[in-house]
């Protein structure tokens, strides 16, 4: 299968410290690949490298064939990330911030649709008409998820999507991100919850300093297949 995200031999390092030792790394549309490590493993910059955000040291990013560059129209179409974890106007609800997502990403008339839809579907509907900061922290995680979901993207970039959520909330976000993949969306996702990798990986990158090792998502050695 064609992949829509490519990383080739990527290195990145910040002054002298060599964060990622040149990974190789694929997804292909319906895929998902997990990034999993302890902290401070690289796990974030590697999915700042892949949405276009910083550029590798040395190496490669391709995003469907071409060059990333986080700031072309084309790549910042369809490529959602979640990522920021304060990525918010103070004054605007919750409503309001999903509205001005959607419109610019050109959803027009459909719009207010998709938007009560991502409320009802993050718990939203109670708190749309409050700003951001009187949301409780997982439900600002939430309106983070549903301000990635409610856009079109081909491809969508998640550090830790988990954090803050409770277990319910969590096994709602596996079955969201499995009907994602299976919608023919590529997915690549940091993160420290096994259930998630177990339930929506395809394949493993598992950084440590210095080094990466791959597997399958069942946790089967997958050989060089990155
Ligand atoms: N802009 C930067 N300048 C200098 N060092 C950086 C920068 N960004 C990241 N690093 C360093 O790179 C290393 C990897 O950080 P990164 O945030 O990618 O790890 P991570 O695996 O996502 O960690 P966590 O699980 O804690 O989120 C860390 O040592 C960090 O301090």
């Amino acid at each position: 299968m064609r992949a829509l995200l490519e990383l080739q031999e990527v290195v990145r390092s910040y002054g002298g410290s060599r964060v990622l030792h040149g990974v190789n790394l694929t997804v292909a549309p319906g895929q998902c690949v997990a990034l999993t490590g302890s902290n401070g493993s690289g796990k974030s910059t590697l999915l700042r490298l892949a949405a276009g955000r910083e550029r590798p040291t040395s190496g490669t990013v391709l995003f469907d064939g071409a060059s990333m560059d986080g700031d072309e129209p084309a790549v910042r179409a369809a490529v959602a990330t979640v990522m920021d974890v304060d990525a918010f106007y103070p004054d605007l609800t919750v409503r309001e911030h999903l509205m001005l997502v959607a419109l610019a990403h050109g959803l027009g008339a459909t719009a207010r649709d998709a938007v009560a839809e991502a409320l009802t579907g993050h718990h939203l509907a109670d708190h749309a008409d409050l700003v951001p900061s009187a949301l409780s922290s997982g439900l600002r995680q939430q309106m983070l998820l549903a301000a990635a979901f409610v856009r079109p993207h081909d491809l969508l970039i998640v550090d830790e999507p988990e954090q803050r959520l409770d277990a319910a909330a969590r096994r709602e976000l596996a079955d969201r991100l499995a009907r994602h993949k299976a919608q023919g969306v590529a997915i690549l996702m940091a993160t420290h919850n096994d259930q998630l990798v177990e339930a929506v990986a395809d394949r493993v990158m598992r950084l440590a300093a210095g080094q990466h090792t791959e597997s399958a998502g069942d946790g089967r050695e997958h050989g060089n297949a990155f």
